[in-house]
């Protein structure tokens, strides 16, 4: 009778110039997270791996071309009107090809990894970003309202990889 719990899987994907302490965020221009600075990424279709949607994103939204993923964290996010969480797998990208591409979807813009956007970001990444900047694998779980800005119950920790 143990019920598990619906989820769609998604990435997330931060490419960093580790020479600069810097990271590649994007502005999104419409569609879900519009008008916040995030990560690469959006939903692994059920032809490819979670890296390999990983990858896809970041090239189909930034125009660059991973070359290594390390995958750093995981998400979990519940909606109090959506009964599927979203599952989403978070990379960073420390070797990558090209150039940062605007896109009908994206606006690039690099910010030092300590000196991020964060009232301009999802409100769940103040919450786990220092993790990363630790060097730390992290698993988060955040309830959202329905509109999708507050958190009402978080759990977040380091796990050991
Ligand atoms: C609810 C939610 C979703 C995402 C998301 C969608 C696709 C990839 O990530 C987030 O990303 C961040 N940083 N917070 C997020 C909250």
């Amino acid at each position: 009778e143990h019920q598990a719990m619906p989820h769609r899987l998604y990435t997330l994907v931060f490419p960093l110039d580790t020479q600069n302490d810097k990271v590649l965020l994007g502005m999104k221009k419409r569609g879900f997270g519009r008008d916040k600075y995030n990560g690469f990424g959006g939903k692994v279709e059920v032809n490819e791996t979670i890296p390999e949607g990983a990858s896809r994103e970041l090239h189909e939204e930034s125009g660059l071309v991973a070359k290594s993923l390390n995958q750093c964290g995981l998400l979990l996010f519940y909606f109090e009107n959506d009964p599927v969480a979203m599952e989403v797998h978070v990379f960073l990208v420390h070797k990558y090809e090209g150039t940062a591409v605007e896109s009908d979807e994206m606006r690039p813009q690099w910010f030092g990894t300590r000196d991020m956007p964060f009232p301009l970001m999802w409100a769940d990444d103040s919450r786990w970003w220092p993790y990363v900047l630790k060097d730390q694998k992290f698993v988060g779980q955040f309830w959202l309202k329905a509109d999708q800005a507050t958190i009402t119950r978080e759990r977040h920790f380091a796990v050991d990889s």
